[in-house]
């Protein structure tokens, strides 16, 4: 794309067909800002916004107030200085810039945001918290699925302890099994998730894989994250403590050398992203912030690029939300 563009955007929200519950709480409704550049040939970007304040991004209303203040004909310099205070506002306006200019092989985009289910991605399905996991994971082995992610860190430990022990009795050997605390454990708590871990993965009659545990700890707590990462056989991924480009660097500069779990919708500029990435070969999985086809499509794009050691991306969230692709357009048709 050339670099001046009429810019034009509009906000949504989508509801999810049933809560997700995790340690930061009950999140019922995804908010986002779809937006829309068009450069002097007439060729067409779009973009989405969808932060998630309470992960390290900024919020939708500082989302709303840096769009309101734009003039309606932006620039690429306007675009490559958005502040790092904004990482999810960076995050879309570049891959519009990146859709528009074709650098995904993506048409006028607007009309098709078919993200592929190809057979190139394993994708990860997030299981509901709590002994719901037990009913809904047969659906998604059926659909394809054979890497899971379940929300520890919810309810008591010894609940979540029993319920994990007939998760493990039931699910197929060959299931590869996350777990996500999002930073809800106590140091004692994630000793005790971590050597459970571990006798499971000594117990030859239970091959179950546990991939890894996700943040176990709370963002301030690395010190003792980068401990428990060289004490235990069960690997242990940042989440919420990389949330944001800054973030990501300052771990790896501290010396994290185990997974780190990108959301490419709120780690901030894409070309950045692509640069660390590059530059430091980190062990990644990419994960979703529940947005649309818009901003998974950007995020798939970076993800094909990106990672290694072929782990499963976890965008296998489209059972949280009703079907989308008739959605967007109407979104926009008024517009
Ligand atoms: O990463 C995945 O497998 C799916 C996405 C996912 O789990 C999350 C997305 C956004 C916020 C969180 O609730 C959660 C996470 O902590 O990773
Ligand atoms: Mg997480």
């Amino acid at each position: 794309m050339t670099n001046d563009y009429r810019f034009e955007f509009r906000s949504y929200q989508r509801r999810f067909l049933r809560s997700l519950t995790t340690n930061h709480g009950k999140w019922d409704i995804r908010e986002g800002i779809i937006l829309r550049l068009t450069d002097e040939s007439g060729k067409v970007g779009w973009g989405e916004i969808a932060p998630i304040s309470w992960f390290g991004s900024e919020t939708l209303e500082q989302a709303l107030d840096f769009c309101r203040q734009l003039p309606r004909e932006i620039t690429d310099e306007i675009i490559f200085s958005i502040p790092d205070e904004l990482p999810a506002c960076q995050f879309g306006f570049e891959s519009a810039c990146e859709m528009g200019s074709g650098e995904w092989g993506v048409g006028s985009g607007g009309d098709n945001f078919i993200t592929p289910k190809s057979s190139l991605f394993l994708y990860s399905a997030l299981l509901p918290a709590g002994e719901a996991a037990l009913n809904q994971w047969k659906t998604l082995w059926q659909q394809g699925y054979r890497t899971f992610k379940w929300k520890i860190g919810v309810n008591a430990i010894a609940d979540e302890l029993e319920i994990f022990e007939l998760l493990i009795h039931t699910l197929p050997a060959s299931t590869k099994l996350r777990l996500d605390a999002n930073g809800g454990l106590s140091y004692e708590e994630a000793n005790l998730w971590l050597r459970t871990c571990d006798n499971l993965k000594a117990n030859p009659e239970l091959p179950l894989e546990i991939e890894f545990i996700e943040q176990p700890l709370p963002v301030e707590k690395f010190q003792q994250m980068l401990e428990l990462s060289t004490s235990y056989e069960t690997a242990i991924a940042l989440d919420e403590s990389v949330a944001t480009l800054r973030q990501l660097a300052d771990c790896h500069q501290q010396g994290w050398q185990g997974i780190f779990v990108i959301k490419p919708g709120i780690v901030g500029s894409p070309s950045r992203l692509r640069k660390f990435c590059h530059q430091y070969q980190i062990d990644a999985v990419f994960s979703s912030v529940f947005e649309t086809a818009i901003a998974r499509l950007a995020a798939l794009q970076l993800a094909a690029e990106l990672s290694q050691n072929n782990r499963a991306i976890g965008f296998g969230i489209d059972h949280f939300f009703e079907q989308e692709d008739t959605w967007l357009q109407t979104l926009w048709n008024d517009l």
